[in-house]
C-alpha cells in the first residue's frame, strides 16, 4: 500500500524543512519527499494543497480510562478521538483501575492497543504503588514492561523523599518523571483558581502557589538527584519564572501546557459550567498571557492535551462536587491553530515542535520526524477548514469540552499511523 499527499506545505523541524512537495508513503515507511513524485496504480493519491504536512502529532498526556473506567473511555475509544484529533501517537496516564502501577497492567493496555487502537499508545507507569505517593512502585518491572515514563498524575506526590528517589531511579532507565504539581495542603477543596471572579462566584479558590511550590520543589530534586524531571498542564506565571531560572542553570527540565490553559481563563467559570473545571484550574488573564509567550519562546517545550473524559452523569452535578477534566483531543489542535498560529502568535513551526518533535524526544519514543526510511506518522491539517466544535460527532466517549458551538479553524484533514490511513476528512476509517 502506497499513499502520496501530493501538494501540501511540509514543515519538519527536525530536519528545517519547510517546503511545498509531495510525501510518498510506501509500507510503513516514509519513501520520499520530492516535487512530482510518481506514482503507481496502487498508489493512492491525496491532494493536500494548502494544507500543512507535518510529523505525526504525538499527545503525550491522556487519559484512556481503561481498565476501570470504561464508561468514561476505553482505549477503542480514546485512540479514535486521538486519530480524529489528528494525533498519531499518545502516552497514557497510570490513573486507571487498577492503577498502572504493576507489569500486567502496562502489559495490558500495550496489548488491548495493538489489538485495537488506531494510533501508538505508550503507557505511563504509576511512580508510587496505587499512586498513594508513599512507596515506589516496581520501577524496573514496568520499563521492561514498556513504560515509557513514571507519574502518580492526578495526584501530586506529596512527599518530597519519594519524589527524590523516583527521580534518582529513573536516572538507570533515562526516562522522566513526570509531575503534577499541586500541593494538596494549598490547594486543600478548591475547585477553580484563586482571585477575584472565584470570591464574586463564592466558589473556593486554588491558589497559583498551589502549583509553583511543588514546581520549586520538583525542581530542586531534579537537580540533587539529576533525574529528568517533566513538568505537567503548567498553569501559572510563578511556575514559569520558576523553570526559567532552572532551564538557565542547565537543570534537566521540561514543560508542558494544554490549550485549554492557552485558550480559557477564570472568566470561563462564570456559568458553572461544570465543562471549565480542571486541574490545575483555569487561571487568570496574566497567566494565559505567559503560557502562551512561554510556549512561543520554547521556555514551555510541549503541548499536551491531559484528555480528560469524564462521563454526562459524572459532569451533571454542583460545580463544587464534579470532577475535574475536560475531553480534549478532538478540539486541540484547531484551538491552537484557530486561537495562536491563525493570529500570528505562533509559529507553525513551533506549533509542530512542541507536538510532534519535543514529546518525542522528550518519552524517547520513535517518530517527531518526516527523514526518509523513518516510520510514516503524518498529520496534516487544513489550516481554513472551518467548523463548529460539535461534542456528539466525537469519537471520544467523553463530551465534556466546554467549546461545544465554537467555531473553529485549522482542523486536522488526515493521519497516517505507520503507513496506515487511520482518518480522511475527521471520519476514523477503522
Ligand atoms: N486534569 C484533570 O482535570 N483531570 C485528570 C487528572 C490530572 O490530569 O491531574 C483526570 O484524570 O481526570
Ligand atoms: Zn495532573
Ligand atoms: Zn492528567
Amino acid at each position: 500500500m502506497k499513499i502520496l499527499l501530493r501538494g501540501g506545505r511540509v514543515i519538519d523541524p527536525s530536519q528545517a524543512l519547510d517546503m511545498v512537495a509531495d510525501v510518498l508513503v510506501s509500507g510503513d515507511r516514509i519513501a520520499a519527499i520530492g516535487q512530482d513524485l510518481e506514482t503507481d496504480r496502487e498508489t493512492k493519491v491525496i491532494d493536500v494543497g494548502g494544507c500543512i504536512v507535518a510529523p505525526g502529532f504525538i499527545d503525550m498526556h491522556v487519559h484512556l480510562r481503561e481498565p476501570g473506567y470504561e464508561q468514561k473511555e476505553t482505549i477503542a475509544t480514546g485512540t479514535r478521538a486521538a486519530a480524529a484529533g489528528g494525533f498519531t501517537a499518545v502516552a497514557c496516564m497510570p490513573n486507571t483501575q487498577p492503577v498502572a502501577d504493576s507489569p500486567a497492567v502496562i502489559a495490558y493496555i500495550r496489548e488491548k492497543a495493538r489489538a485495537i487502537g488506531v494510533v501508538h499508545v505508550y503507557p505511563i507507569g504509576a511512580l508510587s504503588k496505587g499512586s498513594q505517593g508513599e512507596e515506589l512502585a516496581e520501577i524496573r518491572d514496568l520499563v521492561e514492561a514498556g513504560a515509557v515514563a513514571l507519574s502518580d498524575d492526578g495526584n501530586p506526590v506529596m512527599n518530597a523523599e519519594v519524589m527524590r528517589r523516583a527521580l534518582e531511579y529513573t536516572r538507570l532507565f533515562n526516562i522522566p518523571v513526570i509531575s503534577h504539581c499541586e500541593d494538596l495542603n494549598l490547594a486543600a477543596g478548591g475547585v477553580m483558581h484563586e482571585g477575584f471572579i472565584s470570591t464574586i462566584l463564592g466558589l473556593r479558590g486554588i491558589p497559583a502557589a498551589a502549583e509553583e511550590v511543588m514546581v520549586a520543589r520538583d525542581i530542586i530534586l531534579a537537580e540533587l538527584t539529576g533525574g529528568k524531571l517533566h513538568l505537567a498542564h503548567l498553569s501559572s506565571a510563578g511556575s514559569l519564572r520558576i523553570l526559567q531560572e532552572a532551564k538557565s542553570r542547565g537543570i534537566k527540565v521540561t514543560a508542558e501546557v494544554t490549550p485549554h490553559h492557552l485558550c480559557l481563563t477564570d472568566e470561563a467559570v462564570e456559568g458553572y459550567d461544570t465543562n471549565t473545571k480542571v486541574n490545575p484550574p483555569l487561571r487568570s488573564e496574566e497567566d494565559r498571557q505567559a503560557l502562551e509567550e512561554a510556549l512561543r519562546e520554547g521556555l514551555v517545550d510541549a503541548l499536551a492535551t491531559d484528555h480528560a473524559p469524564h462521563t454526562e452523569e459524572d459532569k451533571d452535578v454542583e460545580y463544587d462536587v464534579a470532577p475535574f477534566g475536560i475531553s480534549g483531543l478532538e478540539t486541540a489542535i484547531p484551538l491552537v491553530v484557530t486561537r495562536l498560529v491563525e493570529t500570528g502568535r505562533l509559529s507553525w513551526e513551533r506549533l509542530i515542535e512542541a507536538w510532534s518533535c519535543q514529546p518525542a524526544s522528550i518519552l524517547n519514543i520513535p517518530g517527531g520526524t518526516l527523514k526518509e526510511g523513518g516510520i510514516a506518522d503524518i498529520t496534516v491539517i487544513a489550516p481554513d477548514w472551518e467548523k463548529e466544535v460539535d461534542v456528539n460527532t466525537f469519537y471520544s466517549l467523553g463530551k465534556n469540552s466546554p467549546f461545544q458551538g465554537l467555531k473553529l479553524k485549522g482542523w486536522p484533514l488526515v493521519t497516517i499511523v505507520a503507513g496506515r490511513l487511520v482518518m480522511e476528512k475527521g471520519q476514523v476509517l477503522l
